[in-house]
């Protein structure tokens, strides 16, 4: 079979450059060995994240001249619910500047003192929220997600039994809803199955347990049902991401994904009451109920990334330009999460640093070591992201120690893919002279993006 190509050519570009080596070095040692503490000009591919770093089209472009700056009742907002309807199938929109506000309103909203949320693996300010409301997090989802080695095609399902357990042990009164995200960050990108969460969906009923759906990667999820599941092969995307939807009872969305904005969110919900109870709280934390702390210019954008998200040719080379990277590390030996996630490459720091214990913080070492070899800019995702236990104030210890490497949407070329995967390649190589790292800083909440580090 041929080769094919990004559905689109480039008609704007952003000047990139390497600074040498020993800016390197200097640049990550004044960052405290944190790569979200460097600036954006020391550094060369920016894998940090897939969060509003994506490019927007020309149509979206267009769409910010198109603002109606209007305080309320904007234009924008209107087409931007009306998008929202139309290819989520949620009835009410409160819109927000971007995901982790949703996830605020919503946690106040319906969780108390002493609840449980139970949810496929966690991530980390929705956990936050949930804790700072008075809940405890709870994680249902499949052992094999913890495994980073396991192929299992649905990492992100839900142990249904662990769930009844827990509904059984705590009550269903205390379990104010179940909290379900399509393709799991933590997780290393992976996707739940339809089958799973209409089976989610039956067992939530026969308690009258609400399922909130953490959206915010729902069409990468949907590429991978279509890819791995029995009978959607011929399925529109757009028509899968509906039907996800539908089976929840609301969502919350970081636009800054899928919907590829530079910034923007929402809450979507089918509950008329919590619809007008998420609005008197939006006024008080974002702005107004038609606005919600983005511009009319950005709703635009927004309502148009939606409509791009779903397109088949898109989602299929975003994904698809993943896959790559993850395929050809996987062919230069290097231990990554299987199978390879939707929005980046996760290394196996825990395999690839044997030599540090998790004390030594060997994804943040990891990621520093990179950053050092070629300036890409990749993100840890183990022992320091996953924060202390709010009991013990002990470290929580997951089992996945990580690097993610996030590839922004239509952002960056398969040269830029080779680049990375030749630099990982090298540090692998020399991995034996990788030190581990200590803290120096840490601060109170999401400690994973402010504290700095010393080497040991
Ligand atoms: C699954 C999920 C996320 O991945 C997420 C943010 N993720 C970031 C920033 C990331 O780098 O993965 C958020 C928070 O969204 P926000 O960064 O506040 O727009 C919620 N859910």
């Amino acid at each position: 079979n041929r080769s094919w190509a990004e559905p689109y050519r480039i008609k704007m570009v952003e000047p990139v450059k390497m600074i040498s080596r020993e800016e390197r070095e200097e640049a990550i040692k004044e960052a405290g060995y944190n790569t979200f503490l460097l600036r954006s000009d020391e550094v060369y591919i920016d894998l940090l994240t897939d969060s509003g770093t994506s490019a927007m089209s020309d149509r979206q472009w267009a769409g910010m001249m198109m603002g109606d700056e209007a305080y309320a009742g904007s234009r924008n907002f209107y087409n931007l619910e009306e998008a929202i309807q139309e290819y989520y199938g949620y009835d009410y929109v409160v819109p927000t500047h971007q995901g982790r506000a949703a996830e605020h309103i919503i946690s106040q909203l319906l969780i108390k003192e002493g609840d449980y949320v139970p949810g496929n693996m966690y991530f980390t300010t929705t956990k936050l929220h949930q804790e700072l409301a008075g809940g405890t997090f709870t994680d249902i989802i499949i052992d094999e997600a913890h495994d980073p080695e396991n192929e299992h095609p649905f990492k992100a399902n839900v142990n249904l039994e662990k769930l009844e357990n827990l509904i059984k042990e705590k009550g269903a009164d205390r379990i104010p809803y179940v909290s379900i995200a399509t393709s799991v960050n933590m997780a290393g990108g992976q996707p739940i199955s339809m089958k799973n969460l209409k089976a989610l969906r039956a067992l939530t009923n026969k308690y009258d347990i609400p399922i909130i759906h953490d959206m915010t990667r729902v069409a990468e999820n949907a590429y991978f049902i279509k890819q791995r599941e029995e009978g959607y092969e011929d399925v529109p995307i757009k028509e899968i991401v509906h039907k996800i939807c539908s089976l929840t009872d609301g969502a919350t969305m970081s636009a800054k994904k899928d919907a590829l904005v530079n910034i923007g969110g929402f809450l979507a919900l089918n509950d008329k009451k919590l619809y007008e109870q998420a609005q008197n709280m939006v006024v008080v934390y974002e702005g107004l109920h038609t606005y919600g702390g983005m511009a009319g210019r950005d709703m635009e954008a927004l309502a148009i990334g939606i409509t791009e998200s779903v397109d088949e040719d898109h989602i299929r080379a975003r994904v698809g330009q993943v896959q790559y990277l993850g395929e050809r590390l996987i062919e230069m030996g290097i231990p990554v999460v299987r199978p390879i996630g939707s929005h980046g490459v996760f290394l196996n720091a825990k395999k690839i640093l044997p030599h540090l214990s998790q004390d030594e913080l060997p994804a943040q070492a990891l990621a520093a070591a990179l950053y050092v070899d070629s300036g890409v800019r990749s993100m840890e995702r183990g022992v320091v992201s996953a924060g202390r236990n709010q009991e013990t104030g002990e470290h929580n210890y997951p089992a996945l120690e990580l690097v993610r490497l996030t590839i922004p949407r239509r952002a960056y070329t398969q040269a830029h893919m080779d680049v990375v995967a030749e630099s990982v390649e090298a540090v692998y190589k020399n991995r034996e002279n990788v030190s581990g790292l200590a803290f120096d800083y840490e601060p109170e909440y999401l400690r994973f993006f402010q504290s700095r580090f010393k080497k040991v």
